[in-house]
């Protein structure tokens, strides 16, 4: 026999249903931005119809939940794969989950333990350099390329290790015979690359690499392979990048002032990137970069 309530009773039951709800897609959300589930387990979940909290969470809530996707992105995202804004993840029609579907694939990887090839870059003296130092130092785990480079060596530089330090002849070679994955001219003035090989081989024994090349080579690295992950390094703001640059101390006052005006340009390619990571503290920005090549942490 169906029960029949008092209307303040059913009321009531109804609102504490619907508060039982908003925690169980709170769960579903925080589990994803913790990484202990995919955003695409969560839409699959959905998906098989049973009508859990993964299908009432709303698409924009799941995307917003991906580490690295804020609301700008998520928002952008929504639009690209034709989903309207209120739109919650068990409604939608069949396209957009073949869209949703293909975007979080891509965007998670089939496998979270599979070797990935990470690009980061980002304006001048944000601290590229000194991340991936961090990274090469305290994670044996990852493969950081050594670029090819026209430019004179620094002192305490060692050709092999920061960079291999190649003349322009010799830079030609190795774009006649293709063996740069990306090249690029960099502030007008030197040109650098990245050799094929050592990347290929990396991945193909199952090792990360990472890439740390400025933003036409990271565009490059993109078309090439559509499954690398490009990482932004951000200042925390535009004046600490300023300090940063003038207190490095290795730019004349020209040539500071023609990396700032790059840095502008720069900082505007920031949203054709998968993430962006705040450099505020080394190690903490470091580690945010690994976590994306899925290697585990050195001991
Ligand atoms: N496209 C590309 N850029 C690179 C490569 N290696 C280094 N760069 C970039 O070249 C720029 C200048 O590097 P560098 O001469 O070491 O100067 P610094 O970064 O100002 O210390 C930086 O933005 C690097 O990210 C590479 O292999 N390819
Ligand atoms: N998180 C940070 N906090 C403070 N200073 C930093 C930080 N990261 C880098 N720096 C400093 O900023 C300057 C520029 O860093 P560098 O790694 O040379 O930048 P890039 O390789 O991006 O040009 C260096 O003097 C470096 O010591």
């Amino acid at each position: 026999m169906p029960r029949v309530n008092p209307p303040e009773v059913d009321r009531v039951a109804a609102a504490q249903a619907a508060v039982a709800a908003r925690r169980a897609r709170a769960a579903v959300k925080r589990s994803v931005a913790d990484r202990s589930r995919t955003a695409l387990d969560v839409a699959e979940t959905a998906w098989k119809g049973q009508g859990g909290p993964e299908s009432t969470l709303r698409v924009r809530e799941l995307l917003t939940s991906v580490p690295g996707l804020g609301p700008v992105r998520a928002a952008g995202v929504m639009e690209r794969l034709g989903i309207a804004d209120a739109k919650r993840v068990g409604g939608l029609g069949v396209r957009q989950r073949v869209r949703l579907r293909e975007f979080l694939l891509e965007r998670e990887g089939a496998s979270p333990e599979r070797a990935r090839l990470v690009v980061l870059a980002g304006p001048t003296a944000v601290g590229k350099g000194t991340v991936s130092t961090h990274i090469r130092d305290n994670f044996p785990g990852v493969l950081l390329s050594v670029s090819a480079t026209t430019r004179d060596p620094r002192p305490g530089e060692i050709d092999g290790k920061h960079y291999y330090f190649v003349d322009h002849a010799e830079f030609d070679r190795l774009i006649a015979e293709d063996e740069l994955l990306e090249w690029a001219t960099v502030h007008n003035q030197n040109r650098y690359g990245t050799p094929r090989g050592p990347v290929d081989a990396a991945l193909d024994a199952g090792d990360s690499v990472l890439l740390e090349i400025d933003i036409q080579g990271a565009r490059q690295v993109k078309r090439a392979m559509p499954e690398a992950v490009l990482v932004f390094l951000l200042p925390p703001s535009w004046e600490e990048m300023v300090r940063r640059l003038v207190g490095r101390g290795t730019e004349s006052p020209e040539e500071q002032q023609r990396r700032l005006e790059t840095a502008k340009v720069e900082l505007a390619a920031q949203d054709e990137f998968d993430h962006a990571v705040v450099n505020d503290d080394v190690a903490r920005a470091a580690q945010e970069v690994v976590d994306l090549l899925a290697v585990p942490a050195a001991r």
